[in-house]
């Protein structure tokens, strides 16, 4: 692996992913490193919009429900997504917020183990996850204990017999540092508990296999590396020997045996479709499931080869382009297995950092108090923005600190 920008280019010549990028409708000079925030559009979404508003939407109206497919729209998409994170048909269910599917799927797991008592909650998730693992908490009168995931074999040990669900994140929202998922499943799991995983910055990004690793339950965004676009819904998959006895707090209509029979009591439906609410967010779902098309066609595990590659170059870019007193300290692990899709470097000022890299066109963020992320999604960055990117970098830091 060679430092220049002419070594850059060839890779991209040679990148089988290269001719992605050009089909996302990205602002010329732009380069995107915030997928882990909110992915960027893709061409086939606008368009797949226009069909739904003007044709579906405005010619066909309410006939849209059948005709063109939106009541199975939830678990359609939904099967789409189980396919990137290894699940087979029938256990995903598209709709709502990863918040909204959190409260859902932990409350429902707390009532698969009635009899425990604890409730074990990642304390470096994302805070959404850690409010609503503490509110359900609260609601259901369970203890919450808070650990790192290493941290879980210990509370585990420490809590036997004691703990139902247990709430980690797939990818550490800041290091970028990924989890040993079919490990941390097995130890909960043995330990008589519920795996409920948040796979946000996982899912399309790192090749999960929920079924095999033996997941109970997890949850994701569709914004991210999904690119469903901002507030795009979120996902749930629940493993089908949970079915039968999956009792959900959110029991909206669509989630009824027989919605259209306006019932008085609510008698979930068979399966994954239980796990439905109310009326989906038609428009927002179907741009979800157009964005799905490129990841599909590249396949996670290609794009993740490709964003492993784009890692171990930027930490190569930034050892021998950037003077020590300039140079952050790559903060996410080294190693392959215990890096997720986003490198955090540990920089003062790193919000300042990025904000004056985004009047030079590089978008990334920060996070308290002294992270910058730069996410290298494989199916949109190319070696020379990678190598840009850290040009700037350095620019940026010689500017700040002179
Ligand atoms: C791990 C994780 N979970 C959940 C969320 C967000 O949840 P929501 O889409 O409900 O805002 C994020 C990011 O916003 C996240 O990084
Ligand atoms: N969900 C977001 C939002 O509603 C506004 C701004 C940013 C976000 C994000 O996705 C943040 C992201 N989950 C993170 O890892 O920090």
């Amino acid at each position: 692996m060679e430092s220049t920008r002419e070594w850059a280019e060839k890779q991209d010549s040679e990148d089988p992913l290269s001719s992605f990028r050009a089909e996302f409708d990205l602002p010329p000079g732009v380069i995107q490193l915030n997928g882990n925030s909110l992915g960027p559009l893709h061409g086939g979404v606008p368009e797949a919009l226009d069909r739904v508003v003007r044709r579906e939407w405005g010619e066909h109206l309410i006939r849209g429900w059948s005709e063109d497919g939106w009541w199975d729209a939830p678990v359609r998409v939904g099967d789409r997504i189980g396919r990137l994170i290894g699940a087979g048909p029938g256990q995903t269910v598209v709709g709502e917020s990863t918040s909204v599917q959190l409260f859902n799927a932990l409350t429902a797991a707390a009532r698969l183990r009635p009899e425990r008592t604890v409730l074990v909650s990642d304390a470096a998730n994302f805070p959404t996850d850690r409010y609503l693992a503490a509110s359900v908490a609260r609601t259901l009168g369970l203890r919450l204990v808070e650990t790192t995931v290493d941290g879980l074999p210990g509370v585990l040990a420490r809590h036997r017999g004691e703990v139902g669900p247990v709430l980690c994140g797939a990818v550490d929202f800041r290091t970028g540092e990924l989890w040993d998922l079919v490990r941390t499943t097995a130890e909960v799991r043995a330990a008589g508990g519920i795996a409920v995983w948040d796979l946000s910055h996982a899912a399309g990004a790192v090749p999960v296999e929920v079924d095999a690793a033996g997941v109970d339950l997890a949850v994701g965004c569709g914004y991210k590396y999904l690119s469903g676009g901002p507030g795009a819904p979120a996902f749930l998959y629940a493993a089908a020997r949970h079915h039968d006895r999956l009792d959900l707090p959110l029991t909206g209509w669509h989630g009824h045996v027989r919605p259209f029979d306006m019932a008085d009591e609510f008698v979930p439906a068979p399966g994954i479709d239980r796990a439905r609410t109310g009326t989906p967010h038609i428009l927002s779902l179907l741009a979800l499931e157009a964005a799905l098309v490129p990841l599909e066609r590249a396949g996670v595990a290609a794009v993740r080869e490709k964003s492993l590659r784009l890692g171990d170059l930027l930490v190569r870019l930034l050892a021998d382009r950037l003077p020590a007193p300039a140079r952050p300290e790559v903060v996410t692990p080294a190693a392959h297995h215990r890096r997720g899709s986003h490198l955090a470097l540990r920089c003062p000022e790193a919000s300042s950092v990025s904000a004056a890299l985004m009047e030079r066109g590089i978008v990334t963020d920060a996070r308290p108090p002294d992270l910058l992320r730069l996410c290298l999604n494989g199916l949109y960055v190319s070696y020379t923005d990678v190598f840009d990117a850290v040009t700037a970098l350095g620019d940026v830091r010689k500017e700040m600190s002179g």
